[in-house]
């Protein structure tokens, strides 16, 4: 699903209103109808008080037109408008007027106004800025928004929660509303899967309001979320005369005195993710460990005993991952720089791998193009330098991207795949896998891929959701606090199962 901007938004409702010959009052009608069918569905006319904060712009006036729905309805509810500007929208003033016209008089709420109470069995609908908000919210406007903040009642947002900008991070956290559910108009919006903005909402869904799908499919986006359609057509499906050389033979490097249980995870990873035969070069110390925890894979060890110091492979692979618990000593930073001098295919890079990148940015040019870097947020800081905020972020990954032309994976709640201009957003995935050598896990598996003929780009997004989707099904028998890397291994194969799982009939029956 594409994730469009704020600017790429108001150039649809005005396409929609063109091509569709509506008004914008129309459009709003929708949204209001939509938001409506969404509470009464849930409510069924509960009498439980409901209090609509609603702004002076569009927002509000979706805010203004769902209190005319809920009261035709019979709802109990209280309509305020947060009046911090004097320039209200056309939409907002019809709105505003059906509700006079039934005899509904909203509170006004200015900077001398008093709070209104709130206890916490009430609803309150958040709808005072929406995507329209360009500056810091005014200090009395602020100060309702943390007295909202500090009801525990059920806060629905209108859109996007009031004060959070779309495309930075708010002036003041404090003075952004804490939505317990967003209703977004028709597309998702970025901030709610970056960690500084997405910890504003708890949940969110998209209420579709009819905007013009020939706008919305010819419109290229920067961002893209990537959730079971966009990963099916990816998938590559196992072919009946086929034999394991068909599937690739990967190679995992790493490993160092201590820390060979790294190699061991990618390594089992690439395996479970469909890779023909596995390869794992490790330090001597790794060879009995790895030799008798996992029989399907073959070693290949380094002179050294305790690192890498000199990388050898006595046959091309398919693939290789390199980096996890490799350490950053001198000589194996000697052995990485050489190694890359005479790889040619893509490759995956993670964790010292990385690290040995930040330290001697020359090595950079040797990097093959189209290889997958997969940085946690430390190791993505040490790469690309300090940023501001996920925005700035996001920018300087792909600058990154595109001068040295390589696919980066920012892991995260939310990883996001980076490659030049373009982000892949992931939905799957939970706070389960915050737990070590989840990383490895992810390198072994996106390794697994490129051996079975996914292109890089695709191995990459394609790997993030499945090792996601692994975690979800691992959490949903081992609980979040005992997953473990193990056990997202354990359940690649049910991730895949999930994955190609055909629709049940009660789900068609749903849509
Ligand atoms: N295609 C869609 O998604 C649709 C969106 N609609 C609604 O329209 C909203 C956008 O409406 P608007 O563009 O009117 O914007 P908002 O309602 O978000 O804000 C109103 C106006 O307030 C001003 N403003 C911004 N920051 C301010 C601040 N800190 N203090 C005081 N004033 C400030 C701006 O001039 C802005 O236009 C969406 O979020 C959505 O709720 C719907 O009405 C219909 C269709
Ligand atoms: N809260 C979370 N929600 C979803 N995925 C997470 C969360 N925390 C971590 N992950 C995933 O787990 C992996 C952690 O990688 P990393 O930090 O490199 O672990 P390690 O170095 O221990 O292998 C990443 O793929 C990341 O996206
Ligand atoms: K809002």
């Amino acid at each position: 699903m594409k994730i469009f901007t704020a600017s790429q938004i108001y150039e649809a409702d005005k396409f929609t209103i063109n091509k569709q010959q509506i008004t914008s009052d129309a459009l709003m009608e929708r949204a209001a109808t939509k938001l409506f069918d969404w509470m009464h569905s849930r409510l069924q006319g509960a009498q439980v008080k409901i209090h609509l904060f609603c702004g002076i712009g569009n927002n509000g006036g979706d805010g203004v037109a769902l209190a005319r729905h809920l009261h035709e309805h019979g709802y109990d509810i209280a309509v305020y408008v947060v009046n911090y500007s004097e320039k209200r929208s056309k939409d907002f003033l019809i709105n505003l007027d059906r509700l006079k016209e039934r005899k509904l008089w909203p509170e006004f709420l200015d900077s001398d106004c008093s709070l209104p109470e709130i206890t916490p069995n009430d609803i309150i609908v958040d709808a005072i800025f929406g995507i329209g908000l360009n500056r810091a919210p005014d200090a009395w406007v602020a100060n309702l928004i943390k007295h909202l903040n500090s009801s525990s009642a059920f806060v629905l947002s209108v859109d996007i929660p009031s004060g959070l900008p779309s495309n930075r991070s708010p002036w003041d956290g404090e003075h952004v509303v804490r939505a317990s559910y967003v209703l977004s108009f028709q597309v998702p919006k970025l901030v709610f899967f970056l960690p500084e903005t997405g910890v504003y909402q708890n949940q969110w869904e998209i209420l579709d309001i009819g905007l013009d799908s020939e706008f919305l499919v010819k419109t290229d986006t920067d961002y893209e979320l990537i959730g079971r359609p966009e990963i099916m057509p990816m998938y590559r499906p196992r072919l009946k005369f086929s034999h394991k050389g068909t599937y690739g033979h990967s190679v995992i490097i790493g490993g160092s005195y201590g820390k060979i249980g790294a190699v061991q995870l990618a390594s089992n990873a690439c395996l479970s993710a469909g890779s023909g035969l596995v390869t794992a070069f490790v330090p001597e110390c790794g060879y009995h460990s790895l030799q008798t925890s996992i029989p399907e894979i073959m070693v290949l060890t380094d002179d050294a005993d305790d690192s890498i110091s000199e990388i050898d492979i006595p046959f091309v692979p398919t693939a290789i991952g390199v980096g996890m618990g490799m350490g950053t000593k001198d000589e194996t930073i000697k052995a990485f720089g050489s190694f890359l001098k005479k790889v040619e295919t893509s490759i995956v890079i993670d964790a010292d791998g990385l690290n040995i990148l930040a330290k001697q940015p020359n090595l950079l040019k040797d990097v093959p193009k189209q290889s997958v870097l997969t940085p946690h947020p430390k190791e993505l800081e040490r790469l690309i330098g300090k940023w501001k905020d996920d925005f700035d972020k996001l920018e300087k990954a792909k600058s990154f991207s595109m001068k040295n032309d390589c696919i980066i994976v920012i892991k995260g709640a939310h990883s996001i795949t980076v490659y030049k201009d373009k982000g892949f957003v992931n939905t799957t995935g939970n706070p389960g896998m915050a737990t070590a050598g989840s990383g490895d896990v992810l390198t072994g598996m996106i390794t697994g891929l490129m051996a079975q003929g996914y292109a890089p780009l695709q191995a990459a997004i394609f790997g993030v959701y499945l090792h996601g989707l692994a975690g979800d099904v691992g959490v949903s028998t081992a609980g979040y606090e005992a997953l473990k890397a193990s056990g997202i291994i354990e359940n690649i194969g049910n991730a895949y199962m999930e994955l190609l799982r055909p629709p049940n009939k009660e789900n068609e029956e749903k849509v």
